[in-house]
């Protein structure tokens, strides 16, 4: 029954089993919905032969692999069918002992997600990234220096405010100052900012904005699978560029524009991404709750990822040119 239901899916999909060899080998009654960790899973097809892709679909009872070459599918095929599915690793020990069953995919009928990468930042006007922003030693720094100030528990992630403090209940900056930031802050991440010349956006056509000069920290800690709802950092509290820095994870996180522009883009781990002008005023950012994201080119686990937004606060109303997210708009500024 299990088998059928897997097959159905497949066919759903709108992928096509193939009577001859192709290199793309299904493995159904292994997929994520089995408890298959990607990870576990490209580890055992690889030693079969070079992969391609890997596609271990979200919620699917099957997984599809596709090799470089035809000989090392055919051989995968050989190794893999009617094999019991301990050489995944399954982590339900119940259904271990079910048989692998294998085909072979018309390569052309099966659809992909298009993978985020960081270059899709180009799609996002006054997206600034930049990667290896801080060093794997600076990271670890980082995270041990966070772990020693307390942290603020929210429904799905875990937050600390350093600097002036922000409040939520209305979206403002506290009047009451704390401490300023923890001293490996300061060092690394305002270091780095200082000697920064300016922020360019990767479109390459948005203007240079100038680095601000941050007094207020939020940091968030995002377990696996957990995000943000779609928001603009609101307007008017803040001056210039929003700096956010990724720790520990990378994560895809998501831009939309209300006039139907939307990407998904790839923020890596120790990555500085800085909004700018558009992307800060007129569009919206979420990180989707999702265990898996859509990256080189297979669904890989979300990751625990830890993020330093810096910003810098100011009491005037907001004067940008974008009015329809603006908290200024119809109040003090028109
Ligand atoms: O995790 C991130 O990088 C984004 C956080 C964010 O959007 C915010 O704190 O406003
Ligand atoms: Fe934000």
């Amino acid at each position: 029954m299990k088998d059928k239901k897997a097959y159905e899916y497949l066919a759903k999909s709108g992928a096509e089993i193939s009577s001859t060899p192709t290199r793309a080998v299904c493995l159904v009654n292994a997929g994520n919905q089995q408890g298959i960790a990607v990870d576990d899973f490209e580890a055992a097809c690889s030693l079969l032969g070079k992969i391609a892709y890997l596609l271990n679909f979200p919620g699917k009872t099957y997984c599809v692999v596709i090799y470089e070459g035809l000989e090392c599918a055919i051989d995968a095929h050989k190794a893999l069918a009617g094999r019991a599915c301990t050489l995944l690793k399954r982590t339900y020990s119940k259904e271990a002992s079910i048989p692998l069953l294998v085909e072979y995919l018309i390569e052309d009928s099966i659809q992909l997600p298009v993978p985020a990468t960081v270059q899709d930042a180009r799609a996002v006007p006054g997206l600034v990234v930049v990667e290896n922003f801080i060093t794997a030693e600076e990271e670890s720094t980082l995270k041990q220096c966070l772990d020693r100030y307390k942290w603020e528990p929210l429904s799905r992630r875990r937050v600390q405010h350093h600097g002036i403090r922000f409040n939520y209940s209305t979206n403002r900056h506290a009047d009451d100052s704390m401490p300023g930031f923890p001293q490996e802050v300061q060092d690394i991440i305002i270091g780095k900012l200082r000697r920064m010349k300016s922020l360019n956006p990767v479109d390459e056509v948005s203007p240079v904005e100038p680095v601000p000069v941050p007094d207020q920290l939020t940091v968030n800690e995002y377990k696996p699978g957990a995000g943000i709802s779609a928001h603009v950092d609101t307007h008017s509290p803040f001056r210039g560029a929003i700096i956010s820095v990724s720790l520990c994870g990378r994560v895809v996180m998501e831009f939309k524009h209300r006039d139907g522009r939307a990407m998904s883009v790839l923020v890596p781990a120790r990555s500085l991404v800085a909004f700018t002008g558009e992307v800060r005023y007129d569009w919206t950012h979420a990180i989707t709750e999702t265990r898996f994201d859509y990256v080189d080119n297979s669904f890989r686990e979300r990751q625990f990822r830890i993020s330093l937004t810096f910003r810098e606060t100011k009491s005037t109303p907001c004067d940008c040119n974008y009015p329809h997210l603006c908290d200024s708009v119809g109040s003090t500024q028109l």
